[in-house]
């Protein structure tokens, strides 16, 4: 039954893209055989298909193939560093096209996950969704003590659609890795694994529900972004329950302008919330599309922002930070030159790259770039430009890092459309050179400080046990050291004993030598030879003496 269900998959697959002519994409892959009968089955054949270009035939495609399609094309539309900007900019324009599922099945979900009814929690249930995308619909509704709520729930049956594309999904990038170059290079396989992961962690909401807490905390009070409150009672892994919030969609530039906004610092305020989550908080939102940023206009001269939908977060350590920093930074010194010693030094390209050949790979990348007014100057564009360099040179670029590509890039043009002129060297300049100041001021060695102390503290008590052992310790080591010592003394007596008795037979022989000659010398006159003798035999007796150590 599944075989039967993967041929007809694939059967659909093969036959959206012949409809497209897009079917030169199947070539290398298996799936070809099904070609023949799938153009049977094309019916429909888009005679203008022809005409179309590339992009706008995958996209066409893709929206047909259904919502989790859609979703890894307009994931692809991010990824300029892989991507084409003909394809990616038709890519970008997909649309999530979801019928909404019936509030009877959304009712269904959150009583079942809640383990009670609706009207025990809710006072009111708003039946229209207020949005229907591909894995949730949200709901407003007002919790029984009065709270106006969204609910988010997931769409019923989710995860085993997920499973069976992204299955047919992981086949295709296996085939076309195998066949052919171009794909082993884009590595198609890792893409797919890459969306596999952001889909899994988007369908359990609780985590985007600890996700949405977590960037509260880091904002809590802060005048420059609000995010909503969770309702962590009512939130489980298919339903999540958070504050309703009211704002201007961010997209919406008339409005905003109409209610008297400061552009240019609403413009300086989205750089300043990313640089901020980057540097300081090392936790970004990394889907940061229009839908997700609402304003509060309450006080227009100092505009808030509002995020919503923290599925999507992005994490970095304390390397990827330094990293960034110093390279943007040396980016806009132009000074390529301590760009590729800085992949050098963080280990990041093989030691035995040629500096000089990397440095001249980079300027070529990135002077382009230059051409441009500094008001008009990507940080995300130079990224997207050191990663393809990068590649080149073996350097296997971490997923976070392209995550912030992406999403820095979504920044830049978010803040240049909403106020054209917006410098964001200008802005960002002064944050970064002074993160880097602390990275290694006062500061960093306070910090450090305040890092450790928790554990030097928890030692702390420890300490008289440990020094009391240790001092029992060293006592018996000092005992055995003084046993040794003993022996030594003793070994050395002995041996100069030993030597004294060598002395003693040599000289005692000496005088026994001595008394044969006085008594072949003076063979009358005995005394002196017995004299000699006697005190050779003196000293020969001595020599034996048993040697006493004491
Ligand atoms: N806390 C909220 N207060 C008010 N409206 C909200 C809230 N959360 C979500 N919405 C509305 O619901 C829409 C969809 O919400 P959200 O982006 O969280 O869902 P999603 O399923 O992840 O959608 P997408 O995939 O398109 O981002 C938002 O664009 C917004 O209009």
């Amino acid at each position: 039954m599944n075989t039967i269900r993967q041929l007809h998959h694939a059967l659909k697959i093969n036959r959206t893209l012949v409809r497209y002519g897009l079917d030169e994409f199947l070539t290398p892959t298996p799936l070809a055989v099904l070609r023949p009968v799938a153009k049977l089955f094309s019916f429909s054949f888009h005679k203008s298909a022809h005409d179309k270009s590339r992009g706008e035939r995958l996209r066409l495609a893709l929206t047909e193939l259904g919502p989790i399609y859609i979703k890894l094309g307009q994931m692809l539309s991010t990824r300029r560093d892989l991507v084409p900007p003909d394809i990616a900019d038709e890519l970008a324009r997909l649309q999530d096209q979801v019928e909404p599922f019936s509030s009877e099945e959304a009712k269904n979900v959150v009583e079942q996950q809640l383990g009670s009814t609706l009207d025990a929690v809710f006072s009111d249930f708003n039946t229209t969704p207020l949005a229907s995308a591909s894995i949730a619909q949200v709901h407003e509704a007002t919790l029984k003590t009065g709270e106006a709520v969204v609910i988010k729930v997931l769409r019923p049956k989710i995860r085993q659609k997920i499973r069976r594309d992204l299955s047919m999904m992981y086949e295709l990038a296996s085939w076309a890795e195998k066949y052919s170059s171009e794909a082993r290079r884009l590595r198609i396989k890792e893409v797919v694994k890459e969306y596999d992961s952001t889909l899994e962690r988007e369908i359990d909401l609780r985590i985007e529900a600890a996700n949405t807490s977590h960037l509260r905390h880091n904002f809590q009070d802060s005048e420059l972004l609000y995010v909503p409150k969770v309702y962590w009672d009512y939130t489980r892994s298919k339903v999540m329950v958070v504050e309703k919030i009211a704002g201007t969609p961010i997209g919406d530039v008339r409005r905003l302008k109409d209610e008297g906004v400061n552009m240019k610092e609403l413009a300086d305020r989205g750089v300043e919330i990313f640089f901020t989550q980057v540097f300081r908080d090392s936790f970004f939102h990394a889907d940061m599309h229009p839908g997700n940023i609402f304003v509060d206009t309450t006080n227009p001269d100092k505009p808030q922002y509002i995020a919503i939908d923290c599925g999507i977060m992005g994490t970095l350590d304390e390397d990827d930070k330094r990293y960034l920093a110093h390279n943007f930074l040396a980016f806009f010194d132009r000074d390529y030159k301590r760009i590729a010693e800085l992949h050098v030094e963080s280990g990041w390209i093989d030691e035995d790259v040629s500096i000089p050949e990397f440095e001249s790979a980079i300027r070529a990348a990135c002077e382009p770039i230059f051409g441009k007014a500094l008001a008009e100057i990507s940080f995300g564009h130079f990224l997207i430009q050191l990663f393809q360099t990068a590649r080149r040179f073996n350097m296997q670029v971490q997923p976070q890092l392209v995550l912030l590509q992406k999403t820095l890039l979504y920044v830049e043009g978010l803040g240049r459309q909403l106020y054209p002129e917006l410098d964001l060297w200008e802005t960002a300049q002064p944050y970064l050179r002074k993160w880097l100041r602390d990275q290694i001021g006062p500061k960093a060695i306070f910090e450090e400080v305040k890092t450790q102390l928790p554990d030097w503290l928890h030692k702390a008590p420890k300490i008289p046990g440990l020094l009391f052992d240790n001092v029992q310790k060293l006592g018996q080591e000092l005992e055995k050291f003084d046993s040794l010592k003993q022996e030594i003394t003793q070994l050395e007596q002995y041996k100069l004993r030993q030597s004294g008795a060598q002395k003693h037979a040599i000289i005692g022989s000496g005088f026994a030598l001595l008394s044969g000659l006085l008594y072949l010398g003076i063979p009358d006159d005995w005394v002196p030879s017995l004299i000699v003798g006697v005190v050779g035999l003196a000293f020969l007796v001595k020599s034996l003496w048993p040697i006493k150590v004491k």
